[in-house]
Order: C-alpha cells, then structure tokens, then sequence
C-alpha cells in the first residue's frame, strides 16, 4: 500500500538519522517526493495560469497576436492521455527518473514553468515533506470521505468544496516521537 510504502521510508530514514528531521532528512525521501508530486499532478493547487503576450507568438500552425487573453489548463495538461497513460491513476512511479527522461517538459506544471515560474516550489515541496512525514511516521490515515464523492471549488486556486475527514489512528510503537 502507497501509505504503508511512504511510512517505511520515513521510518528507516529516521533510524538513520537518530530520530530527528532535519533538511537533509526531507530532502532524500524520494517515494514521498513522488507521491507529492503524483498528488500536484492530479489536483494542481494552481490549476490555470494565464498571459498577455506581448508580442505574437507562433505556436506550431497557430498565431497568437500580441495582447491576446490566454489561458493555460494546467489542470487539463496533467489529465492529457497524450502525456500520461490511464491519467485518472495515483502512480507516484511515474516520476521515476527513467520515466521523466523521455516525458514532454511541459507536460507537468504544477509550479508552472519559464522565467515566471514558481520560486517558492523548493520551499513548499520542504513543506509538504515536513508536515507529511511527521504525520505518517505517528499515525495510519485512514478515508472517512472518500474521493468518488469529492467536490471540487475553483477559486483562484483549486480546492475541495467541502472538508475532507481523516481518522488519525495511532502507530504504536516503543519509542514514538510525536
Ligand atoms: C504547492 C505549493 C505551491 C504551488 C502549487 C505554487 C504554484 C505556483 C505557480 C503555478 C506559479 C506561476 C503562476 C503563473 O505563472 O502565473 C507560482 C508563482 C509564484 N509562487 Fe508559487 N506555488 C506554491 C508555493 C509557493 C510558496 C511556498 C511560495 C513562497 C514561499 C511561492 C511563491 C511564488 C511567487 C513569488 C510566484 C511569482 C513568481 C513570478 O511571477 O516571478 N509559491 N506559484
């Protein structure tokens, strides 16, 4: 199970770092650093992003006049079964680096891309990293809701419309570091 895979990593890395986080620690959890990025892929926090360019731009048979309205769907991009086989999937292994490799750079954005991209993408995947793996490494989460009744709201950033439950049950173990 991809949780129970994310929590063994955790663990050992804890092992083997006497037990504390550190950024280092955070840094080298590649299984959640997919899962993270299999979560972004599938619900992109920015889901659209758009511009005015300002000057025409040739985009394969297309003109697009300088100044015009345009929108990019991050969110449809990372659905698109031109770039991701069985889209509607959570693989955290397609961030594989042998799977990278041969991917179209600008199939996945969730952090956009080009000189206004994201510079906060490092600092917010440490965070997500530090709040996660605390989190399994003390607890085994478990659905309440699940996602065939999740609703999503569009606001400026995508988001579930409604809260999502999750039962925290307790690891035990000997030494537990809550
Ligand atoms: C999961 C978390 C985050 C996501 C998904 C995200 C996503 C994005 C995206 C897609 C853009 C580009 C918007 C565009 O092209 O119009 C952007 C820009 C930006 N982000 Fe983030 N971001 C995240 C976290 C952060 C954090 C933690 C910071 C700061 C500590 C940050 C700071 C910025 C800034 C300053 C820009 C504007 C960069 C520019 O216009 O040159 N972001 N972000």
């Amino acid at each position: 199970m991809i949780q129970d895979r994310v929590r063994n990593e955790v663990d050992i890395a804890l092992q083997e770092n006497d037990e504390r986080y550190t950024m280092k620690l955070l840094q080298d959890l590649p299984y959640l650093d997919r899962c993270i990025k299999e979560a972004l892929r599938l619900y992109p926090s920015v889901f659209l992003i758009s511009r005015y360019p300002a000057e025409d731009v040739k985009l394969q048979s297309y003109l697009v006049p300088a100044g015009t309205f345009v929108s990019l769907n991050i969110y449809a991009v990372h659905r698109d079964p031109n770039f991701w086989s069985n889209p509607e999937i959570f693989d955290p292994d397609r961030f594989l680096p042998e799977k990278i490799r041969n991917r179209h750079p600008y199939s996945y954005l969730p952090f956009s891309a080009g000189p206004r991209n994201c510079i906060g993408q490092r600092f917010a995947m440490l965070e997500l990293k530090a709040m996660i793996a605390p989190l399994v490494h003390n607890f085994y989460l478990e659905p309440i809701d699940y996602l065939k009744n999740l609703r999503m709201q569009v606001d400026l950033i995508l988001r579930p419309a409604h809260p999502l439950r999750v039962r925290f049950i307790p690891v035990c173990k000997g030494n537990s570091t809550l």
